[in-house]
């Protein structure tokens, strides 16, 4: 760690201090890295602390932003004051952006063009509309006023939490034969992919009739940090079928072999249809009205020796791809059903090197300590 001296220091601001967030700050503060906290934020307020010498323990940063007479959020200031610390003393400044939120999202290309990096488990930006996606990874090559060159992002937590998922696509299809694959080498990735969904269902179906309700696992699922704010969003198949457009957008030859020439999965969902609308408070009040649907169906499986699970599927074969978000039974001895616990993701890369056994990446999919350390594992390779 010699080559972390205080010289190389980071500027980082924390947008987001929900339960990843709040964790991510215990990490810094406690992990002995040269980390400036620049600033920190939540969807109201903004402390800016740009003179670069704040250093706070784990409890005074909370009540400083609580404190009345802070300033409303807002990202335009937050960039400005970044930009101009990161020019001032050319060390590397980084918005961290633990939020949910589109709108902190569409602002990445600015801080970017502003040689701004940005580090983050939110998967709006690489998931959303295309066209911000191709503004992150080709960028303008402008400097956003400041004279810096172009930051550049690292999203590892936004597939896996902390699991190396990402970069491990990366590595595979940086390391492919561009020659004469389309696909980089990667033919197929398959798995579990949502840690909410995995939990649901290890620990629903260790309980056939007369275990605990779905409903009962999924409150567990939400105070344990696996959910999104909104619970639907992982139920629903959204936040699967994000990390499956984040993956395949990374797959060279993929968009082009896909109908339409884009991802658009559409995951099957089980959200009951009374409450597709419901607000995050009103759907966990109102879930264990539809108990007995979802029962029904894990009965069934177990009647015919199987298990349900929620898997995703990137593929490509004779020249089309398809990418799926859907409800599976698997039979009671299939890994999916014996090799998983807790929060697990299970990620398969099917690839010509790897042949006939897949790259195999298995462990926590979700909570905050997992998914603070992808986000901290990124910010150490801006050093
Ligand atoms: N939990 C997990 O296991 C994993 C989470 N992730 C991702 O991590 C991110 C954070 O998740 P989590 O911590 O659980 O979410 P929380 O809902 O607990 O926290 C979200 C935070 O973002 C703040 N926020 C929302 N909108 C804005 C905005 N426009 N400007 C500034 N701040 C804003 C909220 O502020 P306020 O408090 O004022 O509402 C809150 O502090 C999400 O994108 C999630 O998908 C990824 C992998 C795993
Ligand atoms: N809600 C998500 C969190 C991680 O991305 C999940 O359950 O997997
Ligand atoms: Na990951």
């Amino acid at each position: 760690m010699s080559r972390l001296g205080p010289e190389k220091a980071i500027h980082v601001a924390v947008v987001g201090l929900g339960g990843v967030g709040k964790e991510l700050m215990k990490q810094l503060i406690e992990l002995p890295y040269p980390i400036n906290i620049a600033a920190i934020s939540n969807s109201r307020k903004m402390l800016l602390f740009t003179d670069g010498t704040t250093s706070f323990n784990s409890s005074q940063w909370a009540t400083a932003l609580d404190a009345a007479d802070a300033p409303d959020t807002n990202l335009d200031v937050l960039r400005d004051a970044l930009g101009a610390l990161a020019k001032r003393n050319t060390n590397k400044a980084v918005l961290v952006d633990n939020t949910s939120s589109e709108v902190v999202a569409n602002a990445y290309p600015k801080f970017l063009d502003a040689g701004i990096h940005v580090v983050t488990p939110n998967k709006k930006a690489f998931s959303g509309d295309l066209s911000l996606y191709k503004r992150l990874i080709g960028g303008s090559g402008g400097s956003g006023g400041t004279g810096l060159p172009r930051g550049v992002f690292y999203n590892e937590s936004t597939v896996g939490a902390g699991l190396p998922i990402i970069s491990t696509l990366k590595d595979l299809v940086d390391t492919g034969d561009k020659a004469c694959l389309f696909f980089g080498q990667v033919k197929k990735i398959e798995g579990v992919f949502s840690g909410t969904l995995s939990y649901i269902f290890n620990e629903y179906s260790k309980g056939e009739e007369g275990g605990p309700s779905f409903s009962s696992i999924v409150e567990i699922a939400k105070a344990n940090g696996y959910t999104e704010p909104h619970p639907g969003d992982d139920l629903n198949g959204a936040d699967v079928a994000r990390k499956l457009t984040i993956l395949s957008r990374m797959l060279p030859g993929l968009l082009e072999r896909l109908p339409n020439g884009h991802v658009d999965v559409q995951p099957t969902s089980l959200v009951p249809e009374a409450l597709r609308d419901a607000n995050a408070q009103e759907f966990m009040q109102r879930l264990p009205e539809f108990d007995y649907d979802i029962a029904h169906k894990r009965d069934e499986a177990a009647r015919r020796g199987s298990v349900l699970r929620y898997v995703g599927v990137i593929e490509v074969s004779e020249g089309q791809g398809k990418v799926e978000a859907k409800l599976e039974e698997y039979p009671k001895t299939h890994a999916f059903a014996t090799s998983l616990q807790g929060s697990d993701n299970i990620i398969m890369f099917h690839t010509e090197r790897y042949g006939g056994r897949p790259l195999l990446i298995q462990g926590a999919g979700a909570g905050n300590a997992v998914t603070a350390m992808g986000v901290m594992s990124d910010l150490l390779k801006l050093f």
